[in-house]
């Protein structure tokens, strides 16, 4: 039993009666939607949403349906403890933390496909992922009622089919962004650091060197491809990583930058040893993002 002020809901039937109660009485929801084993990106997110809100909900969910079978579902890490210190620490209010069986008790074979945003990128890498994705964000969604949403700009491309279907399915919702929160290197926090060894930990700042050296370029020349090039050369000469993918896509759309492309993506996803990160920076061609 953990004695804390956050409380631990762990059925739908429970949370739903609190996000009743709380409607009824006119009262504002912030949803912080996490796969858990907390850091200070899913802090700012809480941050912010406590900020914003009346009732902060955290859910904290490994949710299978976005795992492929040969990833690290099984190993990803897990400690429900240490999370709820940390989101009472943030001012969450409830942390949500069904199990597999609670979320998903039947299947109807009815499920959400995310559209041309998912086809390259992570989705390239991870087929069937941002399914996953939206099948329990939208299930979030529906539970938690929430005023405001909030999703970091690590997973932009996440954040931008999300947007894709609030928008196009009509959600009563705001989707709030955080910037990505980074160690002091440079690196983007992840609950996946933990899988680094301490080599692959040094070597993982120079992911973020490499998209930031590109991105000025890429403003100074205008030429992406060259750009993107060096960057790939400066991670395979720093690390003994394999690069998955780096590239420079319009945003939020996610497609081919053309003469009228203002916002773009720079991304890239690298294993360094077997564990696959991402980082990105967001930038506009013609001075600052809008
Ligand atoms: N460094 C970060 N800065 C800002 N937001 C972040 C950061 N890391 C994760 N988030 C956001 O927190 C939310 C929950 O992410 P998640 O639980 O998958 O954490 P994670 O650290 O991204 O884990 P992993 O990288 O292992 O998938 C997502 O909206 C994600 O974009
Ligand atoms: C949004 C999310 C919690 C859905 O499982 C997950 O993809 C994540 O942590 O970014
Ligand atoms: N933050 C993205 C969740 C995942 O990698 O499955």
């Amino acid at each position: 039993m953990i004695e804390t002020a956050v409380k631990i809901v762990s059925t739908i039937a429970e949370l739903k009666d609190i996000v009743r109660k709380t409607k009824q009485q006119g009262k504002t929801i912030g949803l912080v939607p996490t796969m858990g084993y907390l850091h200070e990106g899913h802090l700012t997110l809480a941050s912010n949403a406590r900020k914003e809100n009346d009732l902060v909900i955290m859910s904290i969910f490994v949710n299978p349906t976005q795992f492929g079978p040969n990833e690290d579902f099984e190993s990803y890490p897990r400690d429900l403890p240490r999370d709820t210190k940390l989101a009472e620490s943030a001012g969450v209010d409830i942390i949500f933390a069904p199990s597999v069986e609670e979320m998903y008790p039947t299947d109807g074979g009815i499920y959400i496909r995310a559209g041309r945003q998912s086809e390259i990128l992570c989705g390239a890498s991870r087929p069937g992922h941002f399914d996953g994705v939206l099948q329990v964000v939208a299930k979030l969604f529906h539970l938690a009622e929430p005023t405001r949403a909030y999703f970091g700009q690590k997973d932009a491309q996440q954040v931008a089919i999300i947007q894709t279907m609030v928008r196009d399915y009509n959600f009563p919702l705001e989707i709030r962004t955080v910037p990505i929160v980074r160690e002091a290197d440079g690196l983007a926090k992840s609950s996946r650091n933990v899988y680094l060894t301490e080599q692959d930990r040094q070597e993982a700042a120079a992911i973020f060197a490499a998209l930031q050296m590109a991105k000025e370029e890429i403003l100074a020349s205008g030429n992406v491809e060259q750009a993107a090039a060096k960057a790939v050369h400066y991670i395979e000469s720093n690390t003994s990583g394999k690069i998955d993918y780096l590239e420079c896509l319009s945003y939020p759309d996610l497609a081919q930058i053309n003469d009228k492309t203002t916002d773009v993506l720079l991304a890239a996803a690298v294993y360094i040893g077997k564990t696959r990160l991402i980082d990105n920076l967001m930038f506009s061609l013609k001075g600052e993002m809008k």
